[in-house]
């Protein structure tokens, strides 16, 4: 846990926020992101906004900690979370607003959405206020958040939605030229939904057709393409690091048994604020979030 500020004229030249809900949405949605930024040198700040308490646990002798128990389960998945970042090689990791102060609201419905700390209940201008602290400290060029609905619709990530996007407004200069959000092009949900056809943990089982899925992105509205397959083993220890989250038996490890392929080894943006750089292939697909920016401007 980073708690001393950074001092800015330590900051490398490119430097790369990243805002999340839980604990594991920074490996399962950006693993292979942070794992190549960091690799390439650029400095790398994670804000998560809550501990992840209302979780499930795939870890048996870990049961009694979840919230209807013991509700040991945030500072359980708080140091998940470090080990997991310490995988990826992120040594800046962050708590909105520092560990606790933001409660996992459950999903959408339930009535841990009304718990007085649930994320999905916080004042916007308070939460982005301390995400507003780090941007002045960081100055980061670029930002990764969800969608607007939180790329899948848990209150969580349209909450981390909200306050990213409110905190860039907020920062003015010192917030980020770049605004990417999560995606996942229907061409390779389209690949994803016929490669585990036949397996035994299938995440396409209830689903007939790809439009029957909460998220997806026409191919034509994707920005960037991130390449991380060669951070293979980091991006599955980061996960492992995750137990009570992602079990052995996960279909996360059969997409990451084909790390080569377009699956985990591989992410994806749209671009919603700054101007696209240079890019390759049929859409002009940018392979660096930090394409077409002059790092010497900040
Ligand atoms: C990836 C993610 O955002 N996970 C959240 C999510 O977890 C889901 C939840 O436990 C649900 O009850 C399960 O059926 C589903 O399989 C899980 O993905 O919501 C949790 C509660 O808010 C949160 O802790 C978890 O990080
Ligand atoms: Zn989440």
């Amino acid at each position: 846990m980073t708690v001393e500020q950074t001092a800015p004229d330590s900051l490398p030249a490119r430097r790369l926020l990243l805002v999340h809900a839980h604990p594991d949405d920074e490996v399962i949605g950006t693993g292979a992101t942070m794992a190549h930024y960091v690799s390439t040198g650029a400095h790398v700040t994670l804000v998560t906004c809550t501990l992840g308490e209302e979780g499930e646990i795939h870890v048996p002798a870990l049961s009694q900690l979840a919230a209807g128990q013991a509700d040991q389960l945030g500072g359980w998945r708080l140091v998940e979370w470090e080990r997991a970042c310490d995988a990826l090689g992120v040594t800046d990791r962050r708590m909105l607003g520092g560990p606790g102060r933001y409660r996992d609201s459950g999903m959408m419905g339930l009535e841990t959405n009304e718990h007085p700390r649930a994320f999905w209940g916080a004042d916007l201008d308070e939460a982005a206020a301390h995400l507003v602290e780090i941007m002045r400290e960081i100055r980061p060029q670029v930002m990764i958040t969800y969608d607007e609905n939180g790329f899948y619709g848990h209150p969580d990530h349209i909450q981390a939605h909200r306050v990213a996007m409110r905190a860039a407004e907020l920062a003015g200069p010192d917030g980020p030229a770049k605004i990417y959000w999560t995606a996942q092009p229907l061409s390779v949900l389209r690949d994803g939904m016929e490669a585990f056809k036949e397996s035994e943990s299938n995440p396409f089982a209830d689903v007939e057709t790809i439009d029957d899925l909460p998220f997806g992105t026409p191919d034509e509205e994707i920005a960037a393409r991130i390449d991380g397959t060669e951070h293979y083993a980091k991006k599955t220890a980061a996960m492992r690091a995750h137990a009570t989250q992602i079990p052995d038996n996960s279909w996360l490890y059969g997409m990451a048994g084909d790390f080569g392929g377009e699956f985990m080894g591989v992410e994806y943006y749209t671009l919603v604020k700054g101007e696209r750089g240079p890019g390759e292939g049929p859409h002009k697909w940018e392979s660096d979030l930090f394409a077409g920016l002059d790092l010497d401007a900040r």
